[in-house]
């Protein structure tokens, strides 16, 4: 007779593998409480307790964790193995299913860490792993959606479903320890650990990746909370690679301003930002900033979406809207277009650490949650408040903007946006000839030459923000003012490749 050592936190769903095992010759072994559910259902077991002649001690702490257990479970088919298991009288297990103390979602209820440790499971992934490795004498079962698989192949579970099983059992333990180790990590403020092992799982399977020769996932961190762990979509397809990784910028760059504010992001960098006394006059002047490029764009805002806003963007194609509130009609009216995405996003951004992916490793930084160090005037005094109101919204913009980046505003509206320029004059002649007729200039690095300045003077800006810091910097605050170009040092870079 086989026998199936069955050990489980949440014991419903098991009745049907229990009942097939059963009919197939299997003897059933279960610890303290699953033995009591499985005996309530009807079924005959035998107790773990009564296997290792040993009682469940320390709360629970030891039950499995004997040698009769184990050793049934990690025995070879060698002809070594099975004299000792006679020796001393083990008994082989073959197959193991066990699902684990809850850790993960007990973390969520913030127990201290006296009553949360009580959730980590150890005899559970030692039984799982024990089994994994021991795949070709003994079944691991560990994830329910596997039931099926078992019990279509009771009969010949052969070599290759007990591999694939180790490997999800493997996959399962590995998991489950990193979500112990990021909690440790986290309490006590360990910032960048020896070994990352960020707990991970698949959340949707994507059309495809940035292309559509290239396959995608979106794999979610189950312990962080995030913007995209909790928003709600009101309309539209699925979202896309890109999609994720523009709705990630839009929403960074509205949370960055306290008045209300709309940007559209193409590509990841942002075609037009605008503040208005509303929402319909936010979304107008983010849709003249750039009329062309917002087209297929992604738009977002910090506040709620009106009806009227919302027959205004319905003239228009967009790929994505994210707010945090929309009015009732609104959706109506937008979800006429049945592709169109409407996200409506409950967090702010909260993420601490950026993640980026080079071959063979992985960069890890903090994000960029600064402004600015100092606001220090390096020309005359003073600076009219508008312009300097103006210039820190342009400021807030081109930090979000790809470097090298500079960008034209005019009441705080972005009229003209140069980015992902390989030199910064580049990025400043297209953000001027863009805004023909803006206010101050922003850049997100110091200049290097005084060509900018000079430039912004053929155009008439009146104040320059930059972070300064280059050696040359007496150069440009020269021209500026002899150019009558006001400007302000902010002492932060905020490069974004
Ligand atoms: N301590 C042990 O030897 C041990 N062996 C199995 N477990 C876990 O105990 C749970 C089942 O226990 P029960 O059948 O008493 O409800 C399972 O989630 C299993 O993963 C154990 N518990 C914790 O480590």
């Amino acid at each position: 007779m086989k026998r199936a050592l069955i050990s489980t936190y949440y014991k419903n769903n098991i009745e049907k593998l229990v009942s097939v095992l059963i009919e197939n010759r299997y003897e059933i072994i279960s610890t303290g409480n699953t033995a009591k559910y499985l005996e309530s259902q009807g079924f005959e077991v035998v107790k773990v307790e009564d296997v290792t002649e040993f009682p469940e001690i320390l709360n629970g702490r030891v039950k499995t964790l004997h040698p009769k257990i184990h050793g049934g479970i990690l025995a070879r088919d060698i002809e070594e193995d099975r004299k000792t298991l006679k020796q001393l009288n083990i008994k082989k297990i073959d197959f193991v299913y066990v699902n684990l103390y809850p850790f993960e979602e007990k973390l969520k209820e913030n127990l201290d860490i006296k009553e949360l440790i009580e959730y980590i499971d150890i005899g559970g992934p030692t039984l799982i792993r024990a089994a994994a490795k021991s795949f070709e004498n003994t079944i691991i079962l560990t994830d329910p959606e596997d039931m099926d698989l078992i019990i279509k192949n009771i009969e010949d579970l052969n070599y290759e479903i007990r591999r694939y099983l180790a490997a999800k059992a493997f996959n399962l333990t590995a998991h489950y320890d990193s979500i112990i180790s990021s909690y440790f990590n986290n309490l006590l403020k360990i910032e960048f650990p020896k070994y990352i092992t960020l707990p991970l799982k698949k959340k949707s399977e994507l059309r495809y990746g940035e292309n559509p020769h290239q396959k995608a996932v979106y794999y979610e961190n189950t312990t962080e909370e995030g913007f995209f762990s909790n928003f709600e979509q009101l309309n539209g397809k699925e979202l896309s690679y890109n999609n994720f990784k523009d709705i990630d910028v839009a929403w960074k760059i509205v949370n960055e301003f306290e008045e209300k504010v709309c940007c559209a992001i193409k590509h990841q960098t942002p075609c037009g930002v605008a503040s208005g006394r509303d929402n319909l006059e936010a979304f107008k002047r983010v849709y003249e900033c750039d009329p062309i490029s917002i087209f297929g764009g992604i738009v977002a805002f910090n506040h709620k979406v009106t009806a009227e806003t919302a027959k205004e963007m319905k003239k228009i194609f967009l790929e994505v809207i994210i707010a945090p509130e929309f009015e009732e009609e609104a959706v109506n009216i937008l979800k006429k277009k049945k592709n169109l995405r409407i996200l409506k996003v409950k967090e702010k951004p909260h993420q601490k650490f950026e993640y980026v992916s080079v071959d063979g490793g992985v960069l890890v930084q903090e994000r960029d949650t600064k402004l600015f160090k100092s606001l220090k005037i390096v020309t005359e005094e003073p600076i009219a408040e508008y312009l300097m109101e103006d210039m820190i919204f342009a400021f807030k913009v081109v930090k979000h903007a790809k470097s090298n980046a500079i960008v034209v505003s005019k009441e705080k509206m972005a009229k003209g946006i140069g980015s992902g320029q390989p030199n910064r004059i580049w990025a400043a002649i297209d953000a001027l000839d863009r805004a023909k007729d803006g206010v101050v200039l922003a850049s997100d690095a110091f200049f290097p030459f005084n060509d900018v300045v000079k430039k912004a003077g053929e155009y008439k800006i009146k104040a320059i923000i930059q972070p300064g810091g280059s050696i040359r910097d007496e150069d440009s605050i020269k021209v500026a003012k002899e150019l009558g170009i006001s400007m302000v040092f902010t002492n932060m870079r905020h490069f974004k490749h």
